[in-house]
């Protein structure tokens, strides 16, 4: 065992996509337990689709794709969620005809004695507590982004990956947003991949960025160095 040093999440020489199509290429990525990266990139760069790799819901042509020490490259989905990986898809999937309550419910792990309850999800989104007999069409696109979230962390992950949460929300709801999440990140323990459009907020959120061009990481290093809008220009392309 190398203990510490290990990485919680190792993508090597990862490349892959839907069927035959070739999305994302040659990633290599290496994620500390407790670490916070932001995802940047254009539209259609492959953000989405790299962490559907992770997860198990895209297709891996080449590479491997190890997470706390196993090798998960074959790994069905729910084995992944097993082993620590927490997905919020940026269309948030939550049931409709289920109560924010139900919907934490089906999603608690049974007798697992995790670090995670419905109360704790309320307790940082009290907005949610609030709706809590409300079906998931009732609510608002924030509420269902919170229950998402909240969703994901009664699996009890290691590591959360986040698609998009800011997406169609207005100023306001962002900023809860960004400080429950951010309250999660200084809490420790958690990991965090954050793809993110709202530039600012993901930079806020996380001391390392790196950026996709059409599947391939064309920068790794501090978010600090993408504050400068020339340097987030030539990473990011013209688009933004
Ligand atoms: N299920 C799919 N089948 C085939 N191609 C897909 C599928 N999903 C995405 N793609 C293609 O993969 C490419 C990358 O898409 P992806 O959604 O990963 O990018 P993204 O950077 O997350 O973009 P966005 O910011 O628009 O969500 C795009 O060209 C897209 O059309």
């Amino acid at each position: 065992m190398t203990g510490a040093a290990e990485p919680l999440l190792a993508l090597q020489g990862v490349t892959g996509g839907y069927g035959e199509t070739v999305v994302v290429e040659g990633i290599d990525l290496a994620l500390a337990p407790g670490e916070s990266l932001a995802v940047l990139g254009r539209n259609g760069t492959g953000k989405t689709s790299l962490l559907r790799l992770v997860m198990g819901l895209a297709d891996l042509h080449r590479g491997g794709i190890s997470f706390a020490g196993d090798d998960i490259s074959r790994r069905p989905v729910h084995a992944r969620n097993r082993a620590g990986l927490g997905f919020v898809p940026q269309e948030r999937e939550i049931f409709a005809s289920l109560t924010v309550q139900e919907n934490l419910a089906v999603a608690g792990r049974v007798g697992s004695g995790g670090d995670w309850s419905a109360d704790r999800v309320y307790a940082m989104f009290p907005r949610l507590a609030e709706r809590r007999a409300n079906r998931g069409n009732q609510l608002s696109g924030g509420e269902q982004q919170m229950l998402a979230i909240g969703r994901a962390l009664m699996g009890d992950p290691r590591l959360l990956l986040l698609d998009e949460p800011s997406e169609g929300l207005a100023p306001v709801i962002v900023e809860e947003l960004e400080r429950a999440i951010g309250a999660l990140r200084d809490e420790g323990g958690l990991a965090v991949i954050l793809v993110e459009q709202h530039t600012r907020f993901a930079l806020d959120f996380a001391p390392r960025a790196i950026v996709l061009d059409r599947g391939r990481i064309v920068f790794d290093g501090e978010s600090g160095a993408l504050r400068d809008p020339e340097v987030l220009q030539r990473h990011m392309g013209l688009a933004q």
